[in-house]
């Protein structure tokens, strides 16, 4: 497989920040990737990789999933993919995680992350996914900025290419353009990357508010300090950082749409200021006593279920009611098969321009796999798997081999690829985590007794 660089300018050295809580991991990891020409930083902590990526742009990060000592569930590690991508969406997040523990590295697939690798690593593996993540990242963080400016300059959003072709996309396409003209609040739901925010902005585009501006923004994710001056902006001398007036997102969407994204993570405060805002169209700044009245269209999203939120308490059922005037549900790519390929080769026209131009197809066997594939990270992981192929792709045809596809096939997981012992090893430790390390629930599930089950851990180095 050749690899093909996107630029013919020679690349600048890589920034990498890499972030684990073992000093000897991370001071492997260290003379790994010195000796290969990244420069690098490095954190221990949750806490020191948001301040270090507040504080530097990075081509990419390489993570621990587990911080607290005694944990392994890895949710420090998948709370932080979320504040990561609130700190800057393009940052390419490769996870490091546990060998066995292939459930977490999905999970934080779909929460994110890039790819993963697993522990210990083979170097040359992680040396590609590394300067593949980065290679991809250069690239989209380039075609983006064009396509910011580009936009700014045209004014008038133009329609978003929405591929849905299946069946079961039918009637939400008939009902997007049933609702679009109106000023309707609508509320997108579906699981991570199903399209949430490309079916806002073709709601938004296909309004007569296309020529307004779309303003989107990640409301689960705004911390106390920080949600109303970024919704509702501040005034200079409001609190000791403003030190100067500062628009917010309302503001700035005013006769557009406002897109909140992953409104189900809002805590209770912040719930009550964003629904007086929605009954009144008034906001004032943060420190300004300023009424200011605001004509903007809301569009919601939510991956959570929120009625079974709103059932619990966790979210208010009166501002629920505001946001939801209709509601749109995303299916998962895995119930709409059909959409596959036609995602895939919609992917291969738009980014091929990116790669070189060249004319790219998918052989028989890559097609398959693609539709055998379980895609738990729905459209946009297919978005993904593509643009890599396209990279990494020597020929005229993209074959099963440039997709590299890992986990989550249809056909359960990639046992074909194992040895008997290390198949063995894999389901002992995933029957491990699945039993939250309860060993005699793990054993039973296994069908062993609890002395052959501890046999077996002892013999592949496992530990509760
Ligand atoms: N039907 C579609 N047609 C074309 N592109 C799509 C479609 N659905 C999703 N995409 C692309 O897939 C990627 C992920 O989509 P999007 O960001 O809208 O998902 P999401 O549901 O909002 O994700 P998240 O819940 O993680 O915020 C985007 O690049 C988007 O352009």
């Amino acid at each position: 497989m050749t690899r093909s660089t996107p630029d013919s300018a020679p690349p600048s050295p890589a920034r990498v920040l890499i972030a684990d809580d073992q000093p000897d991991v991370l001071e492997a990891l260290r003379l790994l990737l010195k000796v290969q020409g990244f420069q690098l930083q490095l954190a221990r902590s949750p806490a020191e990789i948001l301040a270090a990526i507040e504080g530097h742009e990075f081509d990419a990060v390489l993570i621990d999933l587990n911080y607290t000592r005694d944990t392994t569930s890895g949710h420090e590690g998948l709370d932080l993919l979320g504040k990561i991508a609130a700190l800057d969406a393009t940052l390419p997040v490769l996870v490091m995680t546990a060998w066995g523990s292939v459930e977490g590295a999905v999970d934080a697939v779909r929460r994110g992350a890039r790819d993963y690798i697993q522990k210990p690593w083979d170097n040359a593996r992680l040396l590609t996914t590394l300067r593949t993540q980065i290679d991809l990242a250069r690239a989209q963080r380039r075609t983006g900025k064009l396509e910011g400016e580009n936009e700014r300059l045209r004014g008038r959003a133009e329609l978003p290419e929405l591929v849905a072709g299946s069946k079961a996309m039918a009637p939400i396409l008939r009902v997007l353009e049933r609702i679009a003209p109106s000023d309707a609040a609508v509320l997108i739901t579906g699981e991570h990357g199903t399209g949430k925010e490309v079916v806002a902005r073709w709601l938004h585009a296909a309004s007569r508010r296309a020529a307004r501006p779309f303003v989107a923004v990640n409301a689960g994710a705004l911390g106390e300090g920080v949600f109303e001056s970024e919704l509702f902006g501040h005034v200079k001398g409001a609190f000791t950082d403003a030190k100067t007036d500062r628009i917010g997102c309302f503001e700035l969407a005013d006769g557009g749409t406002l897109f909140l994204d992953e409104i189900a993570n809002m805590p209770a405060a912040q719930q009550a200021k964003l629904l007086r805002v929605l009954q009144t169209g008034e906001l004032h700044r943060v420190g300004s006593s300023k009424l200011r009245k605001v004509d903007v269209r809301v569009l919601a999203a939510t991956n959570a279920p929120l009625e079974q939120l709103t059932a619990g308490g966790a979210f208010r059922e009166d501002l629920l009611y505001r946001l939801n005037t209709v509601e749109v549900h995303l299916p998962p790519l895995r119930e709409r098969k059909e959409d596959i390929l036609r995602l895939a080769e919609h992917f291969l026209r738009a980014k091929s321009p990116r790669y070189g131009g060249k004319v790219v197809d998918l052989d028989a066997s890559a097609r398959q796999a693609l539709l055998e594939h379980r895609w738990p990270g729905n459209v946009r992981e297919l978005e993904h798997v593509i643009e890599r192929a396209l990279l990494l792709t020597g020929g005229s045809a993209i074959g099963v081999e440039d997709l590299a596809l890992r986990g989550g096939s249809a056909r359960g997981p990639v046992f074909e690829d194992m040895t008997l012992e290390q198949a063995e090893r894999h389901l002992i430790a995933q029957a491990l985590a699945r039993c939250n390390n309860n060993v005699s629930e793990a054993a039973q599930r296994l069908g062993l007794s609890r002395s052959a089950f501890y046999r077996r851990m002892a013999r592949y180095g496992l530990e509760p």
